[in-house]
């Protein structure tokens, strides 16, 4: 509690400690000052007080001198003493003096004859002292402070005149605690009253006083400035008067002291002191009480601004009341629409954070954590839950043909029918053409199969856009959990290698995970890593298939065709291992090295001889095609002319412009272009009206059914007829019978490639074959 009281880093504290610390000064300065001030005027007052006393003490001695003078006037007149003394009746002298000290209280009298004698004197111990006085008397002094038996007394004398002198009655009183006392009660303020007489040695005495020890110096200095001062004895300091007294010839000197003990005289100053303090620690705690009252209600909307500042960093809601019209309320009207606006931003921030800006569907992002979601439920209830990942078939083409805008549009379009028509489930769009459905299987849901011809259905419906009729069928790879993963990422892994697979089988299809494909999977994955070994460890190996020029009836050209010699699995075909290389983007590196190779060996055929080189739509993709085959042209020396590029239809997906700029950028190099397996896949004439190709080759499945299927002479034909219009030759492919050879010639195709004049070979086969060519038209 005192802790957080004294908790210094929040404001109320220190506002508060700060307010206390100037209040308590300010208290603390006021009390001292009036401390200082009610002490001095005390003191002042004392002093007063004492002064004025030791004025009543003057007066009391002097009457009391006056009294007992009187008393002893009297008796000296009368008439029977004054004979008593003369005749020195000592009987009636004592008597009358008895009766004078009862009368008076005195304790001592007696009388001094002129010749010094002394009668009447009831302590002979004081006799010496007694007669001691007659040079006194005789000078004419009557009162007096003297020294009789050992303590100061005060002497009052008379003469006796009979008529002449005959002496003098004296009276002596004590001076001592007793007398003292007497007077003290006189005195307006408890004072204490002392006479002390000084010694031959100089020092001050009074026998009766324990303290006189003490307060010898003391009066030693006081007799002479007579003004109350300050005295400290063990006893403690008290204000002190000295008073000289008079003393009759031959005494000792002597002087009253007056004291006034200062605690006594300053009582009722201790008690205004006291009242001080406590009012000051009353006022302290009153000031205390208010400044921390006054702090909190001066620091609440801060301390309220500050944990609302505090709840909306975490993230939470927060708001704070405007309380009036000042600074503070319009900073918490500020801060609450600060507060209103950051929520608002956040909302946003968190919807694009979670949701494809395209189609408004919850993204990857808001996937994966609602996948995460329902496989936890799903384990808990005992539940499957399947991830369908749902990909448009050549939906590239769509952008190609018709543009970005209507692709966008028909991803929207596909995203709201999907989601429309899978209610239950939760639809997302992973990116590009992707999408994926989640669907927690219960025990009565629907059958995954229907669920996913619904899904591919709802994609593949009629899209009319911009005059454009748009038919976009779907592929859709299927995983469920547990059994094909227990977490997103490899749910996630198992629909796509579905995905996958469902594409290899054709449009619109869906395919459920299988352990196999993951082993299909791992076989590219181990293939890729093969084909790295076989590029650096030099596994590749040129194979070469003449093409046969019918019109100069020779070899025009050779197809470099590539042969890997595995390790382990011998030779290894292209059509094997040129897929998983163009997917892992390794047939760049090798396709360079083909380039590389070919040139260097068709470096050394006859000058007529061209070398053909397939060229993957990937290379195409990459940049830097253009500086290869320049390189390769510049390494070998082979004349750009002598090289031909064999390029296939599929590099046309690229986009019809950025395919014809790339093609015209190798033709600028001189190099020949051939298409490839033409009539197949996405053949269309189009793209020969596009690009001038230098030749067109005909697909092999063509030149297979040459003779057997209908129709099959009629395309080649076209094909034959529609390229010599163009100014292209042809060269028909997969030539293995003679028959087929004849039909070709008869429509004029240009070349022919087939197992009916040779199989590929290798460099070595060539150089023979290249040898024997050259024999044999010599010999001819
Ligand atoms: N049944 C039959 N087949 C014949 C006949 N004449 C030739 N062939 C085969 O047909 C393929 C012709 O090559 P392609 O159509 O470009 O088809 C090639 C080509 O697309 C690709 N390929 C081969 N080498 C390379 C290369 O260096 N780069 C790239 N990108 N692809 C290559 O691999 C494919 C297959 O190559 P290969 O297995 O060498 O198969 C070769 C060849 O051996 C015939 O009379 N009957």
């Amino acid at each position: 509690m005192v802790v957080r009281l004294l908790n210094f880093r929040k404001l109320r504290t220190r506002l508060a400690a700060l307010y206390i610390a100037l209040f308590a000064a300010a208290m603390l300065g006021m009390s001292l000052t009036l401390l200082a001030v009610a002490e001095r005027s005390s003191t002042d007052q004392v002093r007063r007080e004492l002064a004025a006393s030791g004025t009543v003490f003057d007066r009391l001695w002097s009457q009391r001198a006056a009294q007992l003078g009187g008393a002893a006037g009297l008796v000296a007149r009368d008439f029977g003493f004054r004979a008593a003394v003369a005749t020195g009746d000592k009987a009636t002298i004592v008597s009358a003096l008895d009766n004078l000290k009862r009368r008076m209280g005195v304790p001592v009298a007696f009388v001094v004859g002129v010749d010094g004698r002394v009668t009447g004197l009831d302590r002979p111990q004081l006799a010496e002292q007694a007669a001691g006085l007659w040079n006194a008397l005789d000078g004419g002094q009557m009162s007096g402070v003297v020294d009789l038996g050992g303590s100061a007394r005060h002497v009052i004398a008379a003469p006796i005149m009979a008529p002449q002198l005959t002496g003098w009655v004296v009276f002596a009183t004590d001076l001592d605690m007793k007398e003292m006392q007497g007077l003290q009660r006189l005195s307006a303020i408890p004072i204490q009253a002392a006479v002390f007489q000084r010694r031959a040695d100089g020092r001050w005495v009074d026998p009766s006083d324990s303290e006189a020890g003490a307060l010898s110096g003391f009066i030693d200095r006081a007799v002479t400035d007579r003004s109350v001062s300050d005295v400290t004895t063990p006893n403690g300091t008290a204000l002190a008067l000295v008073k000289p007294l008079p003393v009759m010839t031959g005494a000792p000197q002597a002087v009253l002291l007056l004291r006034y003990p200062l605690d006594k005289a300053l009582a009722g100053y201790h008690r205004l002191q006291l009242a001080i303090l406590l009012s000051g620690l009353v006022g302290l705690l009153c000031i205390v009480w208010a400044t921390i009252r006054m702090a909190r209600s001066i620091t609440r909307p801060v301390t309220l601004l500050d944990a609302a500042a505090a709840r909306l960093a975490a993230g939470l809601e927060a708001s704070v009341p405007v309380e009036g019209n000042d600074e503070l309320a319009r900073l918490a009207d500020s801060f609450n629409r600060m507060a209103t606006d950051i929520a608002e931003r956040e909302r946003r921030i968190t919807h694009l954070a979670f949701n494809d800006t395209l189609t408004g569907l919850p993204n990857r992002a808001h996937f994966l954590e609602h996948l995460e979601h329902e496989l936890k439920l799903a384990e808990r209830n005992g539940e499957a839950v399947s991830v369908m990942i749902l990909d448009l078939d050549d939906f590239k083409s769509v952008n190609d043909t018709l543009g970005h805008p209507v692709g966008d549009e028909v991803l929207r379009r596909v995203g709201e029918r999907v989601d429309a028509d899978l209610a239950q489930s939760f639809v997302a769009r992973l990116g590009g053409d992707e999408f994926v459905i989640v669907t927690r299987q219960g025990a009565d849901g629907e059958p995954l199969e229907r669920l996913a011809k619904r899904a591919g259905e709802a994609a593949a419906q009629h899209i009319q856009l911009e005059g454009h009729d748009v038919t976009q069928a779907a592929s859709i790879g299927i995983a469920i959990s547990p059994a094909d993963g227990a977490d997103a990422r490899s749910l996630l892994k198992h629909a796509d290698l579905a995905l996958y697979r469902a594409k290899e089988l054709g449009r619109g299809m869906f395919c459920f995970f299988e352990e196999a494909l993951n082993s299909r999977a791992q076989e590219r994955r181990r293939m890729e890593s093969d084909l790295r070994t076989a590029l650096h460890e030099g596994q590749f190996e040129l194979y070469f298939q003449p093409l046969f020029d019918l019109d100069a009836n020779r070899v025009g050209s050779f197809e470099a065709l590539l042969r890997w010699h595995h390790p382990e699995r011998g030779m290894v075909s292209p059509v094997e291992f040129i897929p998983t290389a163009e997917d892992t983007g390794l047939i760049v590196e090798i396709g360079a090295w083909v380039l590389r190779e070919a040139c260097a060996q068709a470096a050394a055929w006859p000058e007529h001889v061209r070398i053909a080189v397939n060229v993957s739509s990937v290379q195409f993709r990459r940049p830097g095609l253009n500086e290869t085959v320049l390189q390769a042209l510049a390494a070998s020396g082979l004349e750009p002319s002598r090289l031909e590029l064999e390029i296939t239809e599929s590099i046309f997906l690229e986009g019809l412009d950025t395919t014809t700029r790339l093609l015209h950028g190798l033709r600028s190099l001189g190099v020949r272009i051939a298409l490839d397996d033409f009539g197949t896949g996405y053949s269309s004439l189009s793209y020969l009206q596009s690009f001038p190709f230098d030749k067109i080759k005909i697909d092999r499945s063509f030149i297979q059914d040459l003779l057997t299927r209908p129709g099959a002479v009629a395309i080649v034909r076209a094909i034959t007829d529609l390229a010599r219009a163009l100014g292209m030759e042809t060269t028909a492919e997969g030539v293995e019978e003679n028959d087929q050879l004849a039909e070709l010639r008869k429509h004029g195709c240009s070349s022919v490639q087939g197992y009916l004049f040779s199989r590929p070979i290798d460099a070595v086969a060539v150089r023979d074959l290249l040898a024997d060519e050259a024999a044999s038209s010599a010999a001819a």
